[in-house]
Parts: C-alpha cells; structure tokens; sequence
C-alpha cells in the first residue's frame, strides 16, 4: 500500500497522492491545490517550511471547511472525537486490568466488546472516503480497516485458544496508541488547534508502533494455524452443490505472505535508509527518508 501511495505521490505531491485512490468525487474537499502540493513536494525535499505562514495556514484550514461544509465538518469532529474516546476508554480499561490482575491473561476477554465496537465504527472511514469529505485514497483506508476488521472478527473473536497470545497485546497496545494519536490529530486540525505534541505523535510514533503492530498481528495469526488446521473451521470441503471449496488455513498463510510486499517494502525503504531526519515542512511535520519518502507512504498500509 506504501508503494501505492508512493506511486502516486510521484506524479503530484503526497496530497494528491493520498486522494489517487478513488475518482474525483462531485463533493470532494480537494486534497490540496496543485500549487500547494508541489510547495510541499519542494518543502520536503529540501527540508524548509516554503514560506508558508501562519496566515495563509489558516486561510488554507478555512478553504478547507467551506469546500467540506459545515455538516461533513461537523460529522467529522463528532466521529473523531468519539473515536479518540473510545479508544482512551479502551487504553484505561487495559492498564486498570493489567494493575488489578497483574497479567495479560483475561484482558482480551475483558476489553472485546470495546474494541470490537469501536473498530467496526471505523468502517465509516471507508465510507468518508468515498463519499469525498476526507481525501485519503478508499484503497489504502479499506486495507487498512479491513485488515483491523479480519484480525478482530476472524481471528481473534473466531479462535479462543489464542486470546491470551502476549501478540494479542501487542497490536492491541500498537493500535490503542496509534489511535489515540490519529482521531485527536483529526480533532484538533479540524479545530484549527493542533497541538505540536500531537503532531509530532501523530508523525513519529508510528516507527515503533508500525513494526510493534504488524509483529503481533503476525504472530497471532500463526498462533492461529494449528487450531485452524485442527478444527477445519471457516473452510468449505468438496464435494458440495456449489462445487467450491476453501481453505481457510491456506487463506491465512495467504494473508501472512501478503503482509511482506505490503510492509517490508515500507521498513525497506525506511531503514534502510541512513539518514532519517524529522523536520516541519509546510506545517505538516514529516520524516524525510533519503529516498525522497514521506510519512504518509509509512503510513499507507
Ligand atoms: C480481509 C483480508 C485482509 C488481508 C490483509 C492483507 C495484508 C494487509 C497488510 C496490512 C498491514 C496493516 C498493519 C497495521 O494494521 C498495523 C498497525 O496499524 S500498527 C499501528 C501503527 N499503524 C499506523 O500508524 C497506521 C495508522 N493508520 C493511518 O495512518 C491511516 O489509517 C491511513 C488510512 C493508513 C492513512 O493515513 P495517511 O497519513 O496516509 O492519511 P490520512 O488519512 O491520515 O490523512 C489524509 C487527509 O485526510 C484527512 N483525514 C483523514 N481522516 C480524517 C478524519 N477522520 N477526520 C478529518 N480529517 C481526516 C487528514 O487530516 C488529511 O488531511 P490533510 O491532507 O488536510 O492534512
């Protein structure tokens, strides 16, 4: 998905990059001028803030809002604000566990119903894009949910055995802060108030979060080979009066392989590369990778 995004950001900036994905729209807030995604483009490339002012970011932040309008703006602030609440309720009621029982034994049983409502909430953030009012690209926003979707429903829910996984911690913990991070970054630029910590947050902790989450969604799949394999569930045998068939065990090792183009060719081209700076740049503060890459690629699942 990196690649994709990365693809597109070639021919026009890394806004008009994340809005690749789907056709213009009648309603679109447009991603960015064309004038504007190149300043950002240079702004990346050389590291400076292209002369943008305080001013002429306000006077952008209020294009903006007109072009969405005030009911998609309002939408928007109440869907990202109850999503920051949900998953800060999520994030208290996992350390209260954890310093109650002292072990992460129970604690999925204990948060599932939290989680599983606030990640199928963001379903709607497939909808958002196709409806235009947010310019990410449909194809890298439904990867990324529908990943989370199949994690928490066919995996995860599906297979008991591995709920007490140390792995179900770990993306549960990548993704809680993630989160967190990313619905109030929306909140706040929405608000025209964003705090340089969240934005800096929102920019940098994906590093540790990114391969943290990635190695317990991994490692809770393969947790989940044996009893797949075992019990044959989700998995169609032939003969049938469809004449189809499916195995859900190779599905999953289908599905692990798939993480290697999707992810590795993002931490490739990241780590890779030896100079790896954080610098503001048009007031959107990303990591300039020596391959010319930005933030917004790492972030394209
Ligand atoms: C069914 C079988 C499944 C098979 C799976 C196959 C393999 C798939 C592999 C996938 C691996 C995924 C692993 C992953 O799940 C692991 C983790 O998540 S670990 C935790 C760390 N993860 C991350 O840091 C990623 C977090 N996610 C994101 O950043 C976003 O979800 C993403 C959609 C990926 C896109 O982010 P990006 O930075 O590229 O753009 P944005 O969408 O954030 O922003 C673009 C502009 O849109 C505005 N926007 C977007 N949403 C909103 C909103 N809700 N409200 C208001 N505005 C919004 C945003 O402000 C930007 O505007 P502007 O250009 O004006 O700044």
């Amino acid at each position: 998905m990196g690649r994709l995004t990365e693809a597109a950001a070639a021919g026009g900036g890394a806004s008009a990059a994340r809005s690749a994905g789907p056709p213009p729209t009648p309603l679109p807030l447009s991603a960015t001028s064309p004038g504007t995604a190149a300043t950002m483009a240079s702004s990346e490339e050389d590291g400076s803030n292209g002369g943008a002012s305080e001013a002429g970011e306000e006077r952008e932040a209020a294009g903006k809002r007109r072009r969405r309008g005030w009911v998609a703006t309002a939408w928007l602030t109440f869907y990202n604000i109850a999503m920051t609440a949900g998953w800060l309720v999520l994030a208290i009621a996992m350390v209260r566990f954890y310093m109650e029982k002292g072990t992460h034994k129970g604690l999925y049983r204990s948060i599932q119903k939290t989680l599983k409502f606030f990640q199928t909430f963001a379903l709607l953030e497939i909808v958002h894009c196709l409806i235009g009012i947010v310019p990410t690209s449909v194809l890298v926003a439904g990867v990324q949910v529908s990943s989370r979707i199949f994690m928490v429903w066919l995996i995860t829910h599906s297979i008991k055995p591995i709920q007490n996984e140390e792995s179900v911690v770990l993306f549960l913990v990548a993704w809680t802060v993630t989160e967190i991070t990313r619905y109030s970054f929306y909140t706040f630029s929405l608000l025209d108030h964003l705090p340089y910590f969240i934005k800096w947050a929102r920019y940098t902790f994906f590093i540790i979060l990114y391969p943290v989450g990635v190695a317990g969604e991994l490692l809770t799949i393969y947790a989940a080979l044996p009893y797949v394999k075992k019990t044959g569930m989700f998995s169609i045998r032939l003969p049938n009066k469809y004449n189809v068939s499916f195995d859900y065990y190779y599905f999953l090792l289908i599905t692990m392989a798939s993480y290697i183009p999707c992810v590795l060719g993002d931490v490739d081209s990241t780590y890779a590369s030896s100079s790896f700076s954080v610098h503001q740049a048009d007031s959107h503060l990303r990591v300039s990778l020596a391959g010319g890459k930005s933030a917004r690629g790492m972030f394209s699942t």
